[in-house]
């Protein structure tokens, strides 16, 4: 390759493009180096309690980049992207701590831990209330809240909290919950007891009369308290999901053994950075009308105007007054396209309140959001 620099020889495309794959590669290699070393970086700052951004060292990175530079980059590339590398950096130094509402291990953990894939400190909150409370005070950077069940419908504690606090949602995610039977020895000839959550066993009734007959069926409050039982005794199965076998340290021993399947959740990802465009996003609102004949028809006018598809509309009491509603809605779109800014700003001359939650990629997985 550097042959290829100092000769005035001429060379074909494969051979040139053959020297940049070399240089990828070394920039690369150097490029997860410095991440490396940032984070040791990191762990020695946290020691001495000091904080992730120095901006006298970023300024010192930079000037001795630029004073080094011979060209052709300008001194502006150098510096934009030495910034890019720098804020990667920051990033791997900053502890991802990502909320979540308890039990451990049970479905807000599992779509955490999915959603970040595994990379992060994942902390169980007692309520949803706190996931909501410590991202607001920067304790944690993420909050994991369910939203919706296709069975259950909407999860109103959630909606009513975004009333409350100003977060924003940054990402959307679907979950089909199974029901699977775990042990500690994965064998169904060693069960004679299952333990699980009264909402399990109803689940899962025709599949136990069926195939457990004889096996004492036990509620218990929590899969967590279930499976600490199991994990001593071979003949105590629980139903969880298998996903969170691992978690338990339990072998599945039969999975989908609920009677109807489909159950899926949509979780909402909460945090305090607003989302850029993906290309194919969603925007969340929520606005509260005035309490008059056709005034949530005149506020939803301007989205019709805008040919915008609305993807959902739900209802909840204020609470402030009687038989006033707060509205949520989620539309196709993000905020940044002036075709959504534009519909908010006139939906907002018919509404007595309104306010954006955040415009996010859109989950869009047929398998995850039909249960297929
Ligand atoms: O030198 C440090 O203190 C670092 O954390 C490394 C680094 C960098 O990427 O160069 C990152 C963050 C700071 O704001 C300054 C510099």
């Amino acid at each position: 390759m550097e042959y290829i620099l100092e000769t005035k020889e001429k060379f074909n495309l494969d051979q040139l493009r053959c020297a940049i794959d070399e240089i990828d590669n070394n920039i690369l290699e150097l490029i997860n180096k410095r991440l490396s070393l940032g984070k040791h970086i990191g762990d020695v700052k946290k020691e001495k309690g000091t904080k992730v951004l120095d901006r006298n060292r970023e300024k010192e990175v930079l000037q001795r980049l630029c004073a080094l530079n011979n060209g052709p980059a300008t001194d502006d590339l150098v510096r934009y992207l030495f910034n890019v590398i720098m804020t990667a950096t920051k990033e791997i130094q900053k502890a991802k701590i990502i909320a979540f509402p308890g039990p451990e291990a049970g479905d807000a953990h599992i779509a955490a831990l999915n959603i970040f894939s595994h990379s992060g400190t994942f902390v169980l909150q007692p309520t949803i209330r706190d996931v909501f409370r410590g991202v607001d005070k920067k304790e944690s950077r993420y909050g994991v809240v369910p939203v919706e069940n296709s069975i259950e419908g909407a999860i109103s504690n959630t909606l009513d909290l975004f009333s409350e606090f100003n977060l924003n949602i940054i990402a959307e995610y679907y979950d089909q919950i199974s029901c699977d039977l775990l042990s500690i020895t994965g064998n169904i000839t060693d069960v004679k007891k299952i333990y699980a959550l009264p909402q399990s066993i109803a689940r899962c009734r025709g599949w136990l009369g069926n195939k457990m007959q004889g096996v004492d069926i036990i509620e218990i409050g929590t899969s967590a308290a279930a499976a600490r039982i199991a994990v001593e005794d071979p003949s105590v199965a629980v139903i969880a999901t298998g996903r969170s076998a691992h978690i338990y340290g339990l072998q599945e021993i039969e999975s989908k053994i609920e009677d109807h399947m489909g159950n899926v959740t949509r979780f909402l990802v909460i945090g305090n950075e607003k989302m850029h465009p993906s290309g194919c996003d969603k925007t969340s609102i929520v606005f509260v009308t005035s309490h008059t004949p056709g005034a949530l028809l005149m506020a939803l006018e301007p989205v019709k105007k805008a040919g915008l598809n609305m993807v959902k509309l739900e209802s909840r009491p204020t609470r402030h007054q009687n038989w006033s509603y707060y509205f949520f809605m989620d539309i196709e779109g993000h905020i940044l396209d002036s075709r959504v800014s534009d519909a908010l700003e006139g939906m907002k001359k018919h509404c007595l309140f309104l306010k954006h939650l955040g415009s996010y990629p859109a989950f869009y997985n047929e398998k995850n959001v039909h249960g297929g």
